[in-house]
């Protein structure tokens, strides 16, 4: 039986969403956002692998752009995809993709002091036995906790902060306030939150002393659970094994995953890609998320940064389709964009490319993030979802 593996680079975007107008980054509307074509204008790109596959081709599909050192002639199953789902971050992608377009806006808090309203804080106080909350406001996890750590430590009030994601965080000392407390919040709390349409809460521990806080490795993530049933759903209900490789467990609310591969870096998330491409069941799924992309380079707004990365990943893409037997295939996509040549810090709306190794070499033209799921299913044999139709 063959097997299939969905691979995502988080945040590789190729331009060209045509509701890129309807979504901001400061302010500023994203129309004329493209990760891929800005990376490689300013940056040259050396990828054989992908750009063997059809990275080029589906650039110029998608929005009309060329990029200096790409556009070989396709040898794979190349397109780019648009996302329907009112959401330009990670579970929305990903869980259209997987064959649920999200049915709902999102939640997200205002960038205002105080930016939770009255009765999530009196949740958060009533959980924690505190008589308030620290932070309350839009901010980055590292600077909310220097300024708000030595209050913390003296009150044990919990530091709570959000942004332009729909989350809502809760920073607090490992020891002083206690690792397992804070999970405890969280966990607690977050039902009344996805009730509200906000996507996560996340535990973030930290340690050290004031001028010396450090955020610790326990970080928790209480997601919202998808909609519907997904290819993850329906593979493992039809008894077949899938393996979920990096954020894919927090993505999906641990649903339908029989094994998670985790890890501390996208390298090592690489090596289980590489591991599981040989030793991967007869009839598996597995779904694979690169996250430093996004969370190391696109946020941080650093394109010398994302095109090494991408160098680095077109050689583990090669090292991966070499342990593939006959008949596997392979489907390389992203969840959004994420523009590091482009103002703000946040994701960027943006069509994805769409390459298939093992499905022959042709163009599918521009499809739906849920034909991704669809053709996954339809290649292992499964039945259909109600979203999306399969491209192969
Ligand atoms: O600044 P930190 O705490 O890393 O927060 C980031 O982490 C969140 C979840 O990935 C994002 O929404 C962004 O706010
Ligand atoms: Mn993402
Ligand atoms: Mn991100």
């Amino acid at each position: 039986m063959s097997r299939a593996f969905l691979i995502v680079l988080d945040s590789l975007g190729i331009g060209g969403a045509p509701d890129a107008g309807e979504y901001f980054n400061d302010g500023r509307p994203d129309t004329g956002a493209n990760t891929l074509a800005h990376i490689a204008a300013a940056h040259p790109l050396h990828l054989p692998v992908l750009d063997g596959l059809g990275l080029g081709a589906a650039l110029r599909l998608a929005s009309g752009a060329d990029a200096p050192g790409l556009g070989a002639e396709p040898q794979g199953l190349w397109g780019a995809a648009t996302e329907v789902s009112r959401g330009k971050d990670t579970p929305s992608g990903h869980w259209e993709m997987a064959g649920v377009p999200v049915p709902w806006d999102w939640t997200y808090f205002p960038d205002t002091r105080p930016a939770f309203p009255p009765h999530v804080t009196a949740r958060i106080c009533e959980l924690a036995g505190t008589g308030g909350i620290f932070g309350d406001c839009h901010a980055s996890g590292t600077e909310v906790i220097e300024t708000f750590g030595a209050e913390h430590l003296r009150t044990g009030w919990p530091i709570c902060y959000t942004s332009a994601d729909s989350v809502l965080q809760i920073a607090a000392h490992e020891d002083a306030f206690g690792r397992d407390r804070l999970i405890a919040l969280c966990r607690d709390l977050a039902p009344m939150l996805h009730q509200m349409r906000v996507g996560r809460v996340i535990a973030r521990p930290f340690t050290g002393t004031p001028g010396n806080f450090r955020r610790t490795a326990h970080r928790r993530d209480f997601a919202i659970a998808p909609p519907g049933d997904t290819i993850l759903d329906i593979a493992q209900g039809a008894g077949r094994v899938t393996h979920g490789i990096g954020k894919i467990g927090d993505i999906f609310s641990h649903r339908g995953i029989t094994h998670l591969h985790k890890g501390g870096s996208d390298a090592d998330l690489a090596d289980h890609l590489i591991r599981l491409g040989g030793t991967a069941e007869p009839g598996s799924l597995t779904f694979a998320n690169f996250v430093e992309f996004d969370a190391l380079y696109g946020h941080r707004r650093d394109i010398a940064g994302y095109a090494r990365h991408l160098d680095w990943f077109d050689t583990v893409a090669g090292r991966f389709l070499a342990t593939l037997a006959p008949g596997d295939l392979a489907i390389f996509t992203a969840d959004h964009g994420n523009d590091p040549g482009w103002h703000g810090t946040d994701h960027t709306r943006e069509r994805v490319p769409v390459l298939g190794h093992g499905a022959g070499c042709r163009s599918i033209g521009l499809v739906g993030f849920s034909d991704i799921g669809a053709s996954v299913l339809s290649h292992l044999g499964l039945p259909a979802l109600r979203h999306g139709a399969s491209f192969l």
